[in-house]
């Protein structure tokens, strides 16, 4: 065997053919095609071996199977012809591995996705580790793809066309027990015995092809074409609602299932092919690709260059409000570090407690998770009325109120309570952390750490610094947000830091639309079809109108005229119009309502009589185009680092339609040239506020772009 070889084969005494994958250089197996000669040449071997009683394919990589095809491959292709040829080359080596007459076992343990999970579909057996890092799962629809080497025949034929066609749909992820209940895997066991186990499968007889075991309504559906008919249709209805019709992935998904169920196998592999080929040159997975590569990119940075974060053994919250109990479930639960909330009150204190308890408590239901590792958590939380304990936290996270002068006591408080170099991190959405750290002894120590509600939900934190801020502090703080499961952006201090500062133009732009008459529901679903996953004015209402209106005041204040709200916002408030959360904004709430009627109220209360002038692609434009013009903003102040960061910020923590890759790279799309004409031209019709940033005139003009 060659040093460079991927997949190792070992005939044991008992006739049990071991193969181990481990692509050498790489932390993660991942399947490049160069893989099917290799594959090739092991198959000739196995076939020509009449002692081979079986064999087992296992990962040599400690916690991960395969983590599917490499990602850089696809995006090297040229042509729908490369890729579709990539495609062609798996289904070939796939379909060897499950036509050898002896039985062969896939040994999961870890990520088992995508072409990884398709060569554990082909062989005859799966088992898989209880380990909760064992996922199976084909996430390709993420990437704009779909499975390309067998995925979309096999995967029905073990669970079902429908829950098939969901989890291909969704990308859904299953862990060990999950897939053995779903019929993806045979036999769940501890890591320890893996082997021995797929092994002891090896040596038994070859077991029947397996067919999905369905049971109630989609044991009637699945069994005749009149009901699978019905089965695809639900399904794209469903996903293109929800997609509005912006990844052309979903079809091609489900046109890939029908062709295999309907028409045989062969049908169906050719139709996946083709499809594939020609998804990967889709702008839509282009973009998704470069998500997954600048994702990975900010897994490997520390936010500070060269600059070590220190160890963190304890946390501390202060407030147990919503914000500071999703905080502390977010350390106890994903980063396992301990957690003690501070609040003025009992009452505070077991809401930050019960707020874990249920998220906790939801996963045991679920079987996601065991009782005992629950209580293990929740013993890892604590509270107290008044600073014990607190001298011996390393971070302390800051969630109280939106008061300057009570978060410098509360800076001046862990001054006096925690340790010297303990970092005071603040989760304030609106105050600067300059002004936050004014009086601060050590302002070294003091950062922003902004999370977005719901906590637990939502991927991006930003990290704020100011200017007396430590790299040591930023290291630290970075670290902790990951630990926390976040994906961290670092960013500089300034107004509505990065996020908000680009969202207030957009919901600006928006309220000023239904102002001028454009109805509420047409402004939501424009920006809906757009890509954004809730409308500008539901956000409004879910935000509640009264914080958009501080935060909206706060940004004119500090960034200038640009930043002027629509003259509506003292209307709404004095009519306690507050959104969802006093059930009463631009929407209706309460029991009862069906639906998302719009409360037309509103109308007459702004005395506006709505009727819909502009299309959705204008009012689309209307309002996106200064959320663009923000962000160039933004990157030339100096706010984000890089258009990566504006591009991650913006998906992950506003929703911007990530298959348009985030603002930068949709700038680029677009052309700057052509980004400022239009907004210079929008400029002389509607106002100021849509001249361009210095920064794009000057890269139209030199035809510079971001990327
Ligand atoms: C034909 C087929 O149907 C087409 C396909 O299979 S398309 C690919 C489908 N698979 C995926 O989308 C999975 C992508 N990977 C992931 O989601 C995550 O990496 C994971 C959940 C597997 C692991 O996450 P995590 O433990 O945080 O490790 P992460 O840092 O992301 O990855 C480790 C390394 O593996 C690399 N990697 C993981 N999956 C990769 C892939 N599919 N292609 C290329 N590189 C990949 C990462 O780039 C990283 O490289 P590095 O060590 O040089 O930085």
């Amino acid at each position: 065997m060659s040093e460079q070889n991927a997949f190792s084969l070992e005939i044991r005494d008992n006739g049990v053919a071991v193969i181990t994958i481990d692509v050498p250089g790489e932390s993660m197996n991942t399947l490049k095609d160069t893989f099917a000669d290799e594959v090739g040449r092991l198959m000739n071997q196995l076939e020509s071996n009449s002692d081979v009683k079986g064999v087992v394919f296992i990962s040599g990589k400690p916690g991960s199977f395969i983590a599917g095809a490499d990602i850089n491959m696809i995006n090297d292709c040229d042509t729908a012809a490369d890729a579709e040829s990539l495609a062609r080359k798996g289904q070939a080596m796939f379909d060897r591995i499950e036509q050898l007459k002896v039985p062969v076992v896939a040994a999961i343990n870890g990520a088992c996705l995508g072409g990884g999970l398709e060569l554990a579909m082909a062989c005859h057996v799966r088992v898989a580790t209880d380990n909760s890092k064992t996922q199976l799962g084909l996430p390709e629809v993420q990437l704009g793809l779909l499975p390309g080497s067998g995925g979309t025949q096999r995967l029905p034929q073990l669970v079902g066309v429908q829950q098939g066609i969901t989890m291909m749909l969704t990308g859904k992820q299953l862990r060990a027990k999950q897939a053995q209940k779903a019929g993806l895997v045979d036999e769940v066991v501890p890591e320890s015995i893996l082997l021995d186990a797929a092994i002891k499968h090896a040596l038994k007889a070859k077991p029947k092809a397996k067919k999905a075991q369905l049971k109630g309504i989609s044991k009637v559906l699945e069994a005749t074409s009149y009901g699978r008919n019905i089965i695809y249709k639900k399904a794209s209805e469903q996903a293109q609602k929800k997609a509005q019709g912006n990844y052309p992935a979903i079809d091609k998904i489900i046109d890939s299932v029908r062709a295999g169920v309907e028409k045989g196998r062969e049908a169906g592999l050719d139709k996946e092919a083709r499809s594939f080929g020609e998804l990967a040159m889709t702008r839509e997975s282009f973009q998704l690709r470069q998500i997954f590569f600048a994702t990975t990119e900010m897994k490997k940075e520390t936010g500070a260059d060269g600059v070590k974060p220190a160890d963190i053994h304890r946390v501390g919250v202060l407030g147990g409000g919503l914000m500071g109990g999703g905080i502390a479930y977010v350390t106890a639960a994903k980063a396992g570090l301990p957690a003690r909330i501070k609040d003025i009150s009992h009452e505070g204190i077991t809401h930050a407690l019960h707020y874990s308890y249920e998220r906790l408590n939801k996963k045991v239901k679920r079987r996601h998770m065991r009782r005992a590792e629950m209580e293990h958590t929740m013993l890892s939380l604590s509270g107290t009325l008044d600073y014990s304990g607190f001298e011996r936290v390393d971070v302390v996270i800051e969630a109280v109120f939106e008061d300057l002068d009570l978060k410098q006591k509360m800076v001046a408080d862990i001054e006096q309570n925690a340790k010297p170099e303990t970092i005071f991190a603040t989760n304030t959405s609106s105050l600067p952390i300059t002004q936050i750290a004014a009086k601060a002894q050590r302002p070294e120590n003091v950062i922003g750490l902004h999370y977005f509600s719901p906590v637990d939900k939502m991927p991006l934190a930003e990290i704020i610094t100011h200017e007396g801020t430590s790299n040591e502090t930023i290291a630290t703080t970075v670290a902790l947000a990951k630990k926390q499961g976040k994906t961290p952006i670092v960013v500089k201090d300034g107004a509505g830091f990065f996020v908000n500062r680009i969202l207030a133009p957009y919901m600006n732009e928006a309220a000023r639309l239904v102002l001028a008459g454009e109805p509420i529901e047409h402004v939501d679903k424009a920006l809906l079809k757009f890509g954004f996953p809730v409308g500008p004015v539901t956000l409004l209402d879910e935000v509640g109108i009264d914080v958009g209106a501080k935060v909206a005041a706060i940004l004119r204040k500090e960034l200038g005229e640009r930043f002027e709200p629509p003259a509506a916002f003292d209307k709404l408030i004095d009519d306690d119009r507050k959104g969802k959360k006093n059930q009463k904004g631009f929407y209706q709430y309460g029991k009862g309502v069906k639906g998302k009627p719009v409360d037309k109220s509103v109308y007459s209360l702004l005395n506006i009589e709505p009727q819909q002038k502009l299309e959705r692609e204008e009012i689309a434009e209307l309002c996106v185009l200064p959320m663009l013009n923000e962000a160039a903003y933004c990157l030339q102040e100096g706010i984000i680092r890089s258009p990566r960061d504006g591009d991650i910020g913006s998906v992950f923590g506003i929703g911007f339609p990530p298959f348009r890759g985030g603002p930068f790279r949709y700038m680029d799309e677009m052309g700057i040239g052509a980004l400022v004409a239009k907004l210079e031209k929008l400029a002389e019709q509607r106002g100021d506020r849509y001249k361009p940033a210095p920064l794009l005139v000057e890269m139209a003009e030199q035809q510079r772009r971001f990327y």
